[in-house]
């Protein structure tokens, strides 16, 4: 009987997941059980006995497949987007029938994404002012990125903890988004661009200087380290965890 980590793959065609199939096939503590997409069941998880499951879907599908996943027991690792708060607490209410289960859903496994919203959250009480602006390839799935919802957010708490107010836009617009989506009172914009895979720039300002925080994803092999570590932690941290600093030392 093996005794490495029996893991699965939703959505095992796409740009991403591809890649994860074949980290996960050189896992050398993991064993790929199933990679299925679109038009397969996922009945075919619990058949292959999937101890952990990676979904790396599209929005509109994440929520059923984590229904059947928590169901069933199988922990999951979700890179896919979309996430509301009323989606989080459609999860917490599904693993409070199933309080073994561990879901990690990361908007971002690069760890280069990672520190970058770290130290956005830190700069954020420091500035006036500050901007998201995210690039992307132009097949992505939705805008604004998961990625940039969570700076933004991030952001617009660490103000609030230093008790600043509203940041200053005296701007009347001509056109709508000109100024980009309100995220928590922060502005985030979105470029879709050919050519580009995943880029995000954190625009801080203040009198007399500004500071730029710049990540590019440059390939999809940049996300593994992070699926694979959440693959291996997810099993023994029940419950809902948002975020893959939460499974990272950091400071
Ligand atoms: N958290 C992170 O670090 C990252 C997250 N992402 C996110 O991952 C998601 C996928 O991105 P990407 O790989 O570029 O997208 P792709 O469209 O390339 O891949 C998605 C794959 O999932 C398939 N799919 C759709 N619905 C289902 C379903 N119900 N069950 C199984 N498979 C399904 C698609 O099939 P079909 O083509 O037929 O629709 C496609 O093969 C997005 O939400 C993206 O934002 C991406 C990169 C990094
Ligand atoms: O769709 C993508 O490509 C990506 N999606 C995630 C997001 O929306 O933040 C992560 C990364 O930006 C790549």
């Amino acid at each position: 009987m093996s005794s490495k980590l029996r893991v699965a793959v939703l959505g095992a065609q796409g740009r991403i997941g591809s890649e994860a199939v074949r980290a996960v096939e050189a896992a050398e503590d993991m064993e790929l059980v199933a990679a299925l997409d679109r038009d397969d069941e996922p009945a075919a998880l619990t058949a292959a006995k999937a101890e952990v499951t990676v979904d790396l879907t599209h929005p509109d599908a994440v929520m059923g497949n984590l229904g059947f996943l928590i169901r069933n027991g199988i922990h999951a690792v979700v890179g896919t987007t979309g996430w509301t708060g009323e989606r989080l607490e459609t999860v917490r209410g599904l693993l409070a029938e199933s309080p073994g289960t561990g879901v990690l859903i990361a908007p971002n496994f690069s760890i280069g994404a990672v520190l970058t919203m770290e130290f956005a959250r830190k700069a954020a009480r420091w500035f006036e002012s500050s901007e998201v602006v995210e690039l992307h390839h132009p097949n992505k799935a939705d805008a604004p990125s998961g990625t940039a919802t969570r700076t933004a957010q991030l952001i617009a708490g660490a103000r609030r903890e230093a008790g600043r107010g509203p940041q200053p836009d005296a701007t009347t617009t001509a056109l709508d988004g000109a100024r980009g989506a309100d995220v928590d009172g922060v502005p985030v914009h979105s470029v879709r661009l050919r050519g580009l895979l995943a880029h995000q720039e954190v625009l801080f300002g203040d009198t007399g200087e500004t500071l730029t925080i710049r990540h590019d994803s440059l390939h999809h092999s940049c996300f593994m380290p992070g699926i694979l570590l959440g693959v291996r932690r997810v099993g023994s941290t029940p419950g809902l965890t948002f975020g893959l600093e939460h499974f990272m030392d950091l400071d």
